[in-house]
């Protein structure tokens, strides 16, 4: 459905914000993880058409979307970061103006949505005293008038409180069964459940896209749990690269990402997808050091 293939994203000289990224993928829940400035929002802006790649192309069913923007236009919902609400329109009036901006003139469909997202109840509140999760839902409201088969949101889960993300992270997962979801982030627990695949970008380059099943597999062997001494661990953590020290008395519990054995008595464990993604951004940017 959407094809990817060596995007370029430049501002100015210098700065290369999504470099060379080939990608493809249809429908499902897509985490695209990275740190801040890895190039996400670069990159969605790029899907979404409010920005054009320096080089490289972007394929939606076959179609350059440079050269066909409104054929994606069309089929696409667009949830941005700084997605704001700061008139005093009520949920409902809200979405009937983004709505006529669309070109959708169905009222059922309003009350369906407000309902999907479990707003049906607060339709007539002015959206300005929503809560951030609120905003959010009624963002993703918004993002779903025209039925879109894309659905691309930006950092949704910021400053949502538990209850809310967890919210938020079911409707998205029931999206992603029938639509194709871009969800970026840089918190793993939020896509970790629900993603189908990770894309991770580091620095504006695809490090790697697989499935979160993979990329445990990968890190398989690579995380170890130990219990040392306080003195032993001082000189531990210069060689190798620890995940976790959580200190007991005089002793510190440790998780370690290391190819081998690190130390006399650490025991290989499951690793976590956070701690399994950091060994793969770890492998590809410093390399594991090996210790005699
Ligand atoms: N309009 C712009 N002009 C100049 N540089 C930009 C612009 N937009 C983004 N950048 C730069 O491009 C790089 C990637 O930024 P981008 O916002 O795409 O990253 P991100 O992964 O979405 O980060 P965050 O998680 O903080 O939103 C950064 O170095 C950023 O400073």
């Amino acid at each position: 459905m959407l094809e990817l293939s060596h995007v370029v994203k430049r501002f100015g000289r210098q700065i290369v914000a999504v470099d060379d990224v080939s990608l493809k993928l249809s429908q499902g829940v897509i985490g695209l993880i990275g740190h801040n400035g890895a190039g996400k929002t670069s990159l969605m802006q790029m899907i979404a058409t409010l920005s054009k790649p320096s080089s490289g192309q972007i394929l939606f069913d076959g179609q350059d979307i440079v050269k066909r923007p409104d054929a994606i236009r069309a089929r696409l919902g667009y949830l941005p970061q700084d997605f704001g609400i700061y008139s005093n329109l009520s949920a409902l009036e809200f979405m009937q103006y983004f709505a006529a901006l669309k070109g959708c003139n169905n009222p059922a469909r309003l009350r369906y949505l407000l309902e999907l997202v479990n707003l049906h109840e607060q339709a007539h509140r002015p959206a300005s005293t929503f809560s951030g999760g609120m905003r959010r839902r009624l963002g993703i409201a918004q993002a779903l008038i025209n039925d879109p088969d894309i659905l691309i949101v930006d950092e949704p889960t910021a400053g949502l409180d538990p209850e809310e993300r967890m919210r938020f992270r079911n409707l998205l997962a029931e999206l992603g069964f029938k639509k194709l979801v871009i969800m970026s982030t840089h918190i793993v627990s939020d896509v970790e459940t629900i993603a189908t695949q990770l894309a991770i970008m580091r620095q504006g380059r695809l490090i790697a896209c697989a499935t979160p099943d993979e990329v445990l597999d990968q890190a398989e062997g690579q995380i170890w749990m130990a219990e040392v001494e306080m003195h032993y661990y001082e000189s531990l953590r210069t060689k190798v690269h620890i995940l976790q020290a959580q200190r007991q008395g005089n002793r510190m519990l440790l998780r370690i990402l290391h190819p081998h054995q690190p130390c006399i008595d650490a025991i290989v464990v499951e690793p976590s997808l956070e701690e399994a993604l950091m060994a793969q951004q770890y492998v590809q940017n410093e390399g594991l050091q090996v210790i005699s």
